[in-house]
């Protein structure tokens, strides 16, 4: 205890954000996720731990970002990074957990030190955490919670203020591979933006972008940071970019009926502005890491390409290279999944493109350890959140090959700038947005193209509320209940009375309730073999 002589000035710091007693607090899916209001104490407890991480970790820089992503303007959340740009490593958030819920400013410091000797670590190690925010009014002061934590530790510390999500991922590997030969990129906010600028310019050489893309950025820190990207555009490549829902000075209006997540639950456009007919749209969401694309067709109207789209467009383009470049002997592509994919796209990937699909629980960190395990691994979740990974030795192939013709060499290139204009930390819209912009005009395709290469099969998503939510466990990754006893015997005798039927249920990993997914040959049985089985979910769910 005390092994740093810090015992007192983390005690006088943590009184100064006092946790709000009543609550139990979990490190989740999006780290801790709530409203604002009760995070201050949170986050600096989160500031203790992302330290003891760091001189866990020999003093790498650990990332901390505060967002609530798409969810309302009033909601805040605060997560850890791990050195690489990955989500924190599942056997932390446990003692992040356990941190936060200390309940006396004592027992919290008593725990802190307690952590620090049960993972035989040197206090008096360097540390260091870098962190940012989105555009939330509450995260200022969120941030300072975070600040003191680290002043009290003795951590090192860099504030980048306002960010997206995936650009904090960015800018914590930069540093820690800095000066390395592996070295991610500048560190800095400009560093990113000439990363994929240079990229953007590399993979589109000889391509032309046909007319112009709409981008609906949440009302959230999308918005100021895609003009900053464009800046960095020659005028040259005339990519027409029109920037709308943007407005960062009204916080009331963040994810307000726009953004991603709008789009994708409610399978519509924005209302404003006024969608036009026939032109290209997509959507960030209020962290800048989801992506969903859509346009009105003057005919059948609005249409959605959504995560399972982006990552078989994805997928389809880069195996091409990849035979274009000769390496396909050699590079082992790979597409990752949940069971929320539609099933017509794991039948394209799987059929068509004669590509690997595997299917993980629900939350990107599965996925992306999934995806790393494949020489190029696209994964992306329905809701628009994935990315593509590049294992050392595939980017070592399209550096080193010889190319035979110019055709391979242009092949080769274009990987190359594949790997640096792909975000391999996390899903990042902007990044993916320009990842699919280079793919359409490389086949010269419009979203019509795009959305000719398979027919979604109609499905239905319904939450339901249960009196306890923990009593539905999952097996094979989430796709049948193991428990309560007897719930899947039910889903099952339900789905066999449907044509090219699948159907599935688990508790959220986010909210306070079930989530039921079902898909058949039309809307119509769709929706009723979803509304069945939540019938089941809700009458198993109201045991204690
Ligand atoms: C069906 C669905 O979209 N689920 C979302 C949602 O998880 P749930 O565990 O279903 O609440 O939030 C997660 C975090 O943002 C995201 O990773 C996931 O895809
Ligand atoms: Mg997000």
């Amino acid at each position: 205890m005390d092994s740093d002589g810090r015992y007192q000035q983390i005690l006088e710091a943590s009184k100064r954000h006092p946790i709000v007693e009543g609550h139990v607090f979990k490190y989740g899916t999006a780290g801790f996720r709530m409203k604002a209001d009760l995070l201050e104490g949170v986050t600096f407890r989160v500031g203790l731990l992302s330290s003891i991480r760091s001189r866990k970790l020999n003093s790498q820089a650990i990332g901390v970002m505060i967002t609530a992503s798409h969810n309302p303007a009033a909601d805040n959340g605060v997560k850890i990074v791990d050195p690489m740009g990955e989500m924190l490593e599942q056997e932390w958030e446990s003692l992040a957990t356990a941190l936060v819920n200390a309940t006396s400013h004592e027992q919290l410091v008593e725990l802190y030190y307690k952590l620090a000797e049960m993972q035989k670590i040197d206090l008096k190690s360097p540390a260091k955490v870098i962190y940012g925010r989105d555009t939330r009014p509450s995260g200022h002061k969120l941030a300072s919670a975070l600040a003191d934590a680290l002043e009290a530790t003795g951590t090192e510390l860099v504030d980048y203020k306002i960010l997206t999500t995936p650009q904090l991922h960015y800018l914590v590997r930069a540093t820690n591979t800095e000066g390395l030969p592996s070295s991610y990129g500048v560190v800095s906010e400009t560093g990113y933006y000439d990363k994929l600028a240079k990229a953007f310019v590399k993979a589109m050489r000889g391509k032309r972008i046909s007319g112009q893309l709409v981008v609906d950025c949440a009302n959230g820190v999308g918005g100021p940071k895609l003009h900053e990207f464009l800046k960095h555009l020659p005028k040259e490549l005339g990519f027409d970019v029109k920037v709308v829902n943007d407005d960062v000075l009204r916080p009331e209006v963040l994810n307000l009926d726009c953004g991603a997540d709008f789009v994708k639950t409610k399978q519509r456009a924005p209302p404003n502005p006024k969608p036009q007919t026939g032109v290209r749209t997509c959507s960030f969401d209020g962290d800048a890491d989801r992506l969903i694309y859509y346009w009105i067709d003057p005919q059948s109207g609005f249409f959605m390409l959504d995560g399972d789209r982006i990552s078989s467009l994805a997928a389809s383009f880069l195996g091409d290279l990849v035979e274009r470049a000769g390496l396909k002997d050699y590079i082992r592509i790979g597409v990752v999944q949940t069971a929320y994919a539609n099933g017509a796209s794991t039948h394209y990937i799987t059929q068509h493109l004669k590509l690997d699909v595997i299917c993980t629980p629900t939350g990107v960190k599965h996925l992306h350890h999934v995806a790393q395990t494949f020489d190029i691994g696209v994964y992306f979740e329905a809701n628009g959140h994935g990315t593509v990974l590049f294992s050392p030795d595939a980017i070592t192939a399209f550096k080193n090959t010889e190319p035979q013709s110019p055709a391979q060499k242009d092949a080769l290139d274009t990987l190359s700038a594949f790997v640096a204009l792909i975000n391999q930390t996390v899903g990042d819209a902007l990044s993916d947005m320009l990842m699919v912009e280079v793919i359409l005009a490389h086949k010269n395709w419009t979203l019509r193209d795009w959305a000719m290469t398979y027919a979604d099969l109609p499905n239905r998503l319904v939450r339901v509320e249960v009196g306890n939510k923990d009593l539905f466990e999952t097996t094979d990754a989430e796709r049948r209940l193991s428990k309560p006893y007897g719930a899947q015997d039910e889903i099952d005798s339900e789905v066999r009375k449907y044509k090219d039927a699948r159907a599935f249920a688990r508790a959220s990993g986010t909210e306070n309730a079930c989530r039921v997914y079902a898909e058949a040959a039309t809307r119509s049985e769709a929706n009723e073999l979803a509304d069945r089985v939540a019938r089941i979910i809700e009458r198993h769910g109201t045991g204690v």
